[in-house]
């Protein structure tokens, strides 16, 4: 009998036009290597599927309650407020992620979705069979799928195969990756990648390091590599306030990008935006969220220009 081979998602999106060219479906893989503070999916972080809460469906326990009680952990109780000022009266449930396992059981009776377990087993062939579904609007736009995350490549067996039935289907492919994966899975991926999104989120590594987890060496290095086997490239580089927004900085992308410039259709220049911070109440986690003000279009506009003159092809968003 066939292998089944699963990977673990927690979206699938159709109809996205930021995730490479034409109309795309993104599917998301969870689980990240990297901590980026400022990360807006940080739903994708944890590798295992979690419990999360939105506050925003709960119809709270006086009117529903139907979470109190289920808990074979006794995880779940009465609270006044659970992790965030919620600027009204009604009394929520409190969840104690410490006796919490991910079970499931209080998302099943959540009538509301309230709760919802975040991270869903899926075979290729359910996932190859969602996507085909989209190929009409691919053709027509000359779109196709993006794998991203999380990182997918920290799921290869999975990714892998998912490219490779794309590919047979004749949907075009990429890849929205970190870059901060063993070389071997990423070469593996790249017969059937026709592009790789492919993030550089701050050119010093030991501040890399400090902020983000993890060091830098390994992703300008696959990318390098990625460049030397003739794979194709959309770089983006999230503009982080205090972090890499600096004329100096800049100059270290400028660089870094020049050696690789033929192997890159787009840089793409992603300002740092709030939309995230309500993802990580639901989370229940006390995970902290970097917040501060975007950067500003005149400093957007001044390192575009900045890179053009690396005879880069530069947007912005
Ligand atoms: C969710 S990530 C998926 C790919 C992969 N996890 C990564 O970050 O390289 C998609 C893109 O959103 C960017 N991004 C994440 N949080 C952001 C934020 N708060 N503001 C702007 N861009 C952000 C990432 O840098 C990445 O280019
Ligand atoms: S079951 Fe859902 S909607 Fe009802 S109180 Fe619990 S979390 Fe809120
Ligand atoms: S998911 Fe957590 S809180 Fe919900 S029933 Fe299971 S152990 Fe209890
Ligand atoms: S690499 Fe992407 S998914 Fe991972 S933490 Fe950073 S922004 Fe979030």
């Amino acid at each position: 009998m066939e292998k089944v081979i699963t990977g673990k998602t927690y979206d699938i999106q159709g109809f996205s036009v930021q995730d490479g060219p034409g109309i795309r479906t993104t599917v998301f893989l969870k689980g990240c290597p990297l901590d980026c503070p400022w990360c807006h999916s940080p739903e994708s972080k944890e590798f295992s599927s979690e419990l999360n809460w939105m506050s925003i469906r709960c119809i709270g326990i006086d009117d529903c309650g139907m979470c109190i009680g289920v808990c074979p952990n006794d995880a779940i109780n009465r609270g006044l407020i659970n992790h965030i000022e919620l600027g009204d009266d009604i009394v929520y449930p409190h969840v104690d992620k410490s006796k919490c396992n991910d079970c499931g059981v209080c998302a099943n009776v959540c009538k509301a979705d309230a709760l919802y377990i975040c991270g869903v087993d899926q075979s290729v062939d359910e996932v190859v069979n969602r996507l085909i579904r989209d190929k009409p609007f691919f053709d027509e736009s000359n779109g196709g799928v993006t794998i991203s995350g999380g990182e997918c490549l920290c799921q290869p067996e999975f990714t892998i195969e998912l490219l490779k039935k794309c590919k047979e289907n004749q949907i075009n492919t990429a890849i929205d990756t970190t870059g901060f994966v063993k070389w071997q899975n990423i070469e593996k991926a790249l017969p059937y990648s026709d592009l790789f999104l492919y993030d550089l989120k701050c050119m010093d590594s030991e501040l890399h390091k400090k902020i983000i987890g993890v060091p830098n060496e390994l992703i300008l290095e696959n990318a390098r590599k990625i460049a030397n086997k003739g794979g194709r490239f959309w770089i983006r580089i999230p503009v982080i306030p205090m972090l890499n927004d600096s004329k100096e900085h800049f100059e270290k992308y400028g660089e870094f990008l020049r050696d690789i410039k033929y192997n890159i259709d787009i840089v793409q220049l992603l300002p740092y935006h709030k939309m995230g911070i309500s993802k990580y109440d639901r989370l229940l986690n006390n995970q902290k969220v970097f917040v501060s003000e975007p950067p500003n279009d005149k400093l957007m506009q001044a390192r575009k220009e900045q890179l053009e003159g690396y005879g880069l092809k530069v947007r912005i968003h």
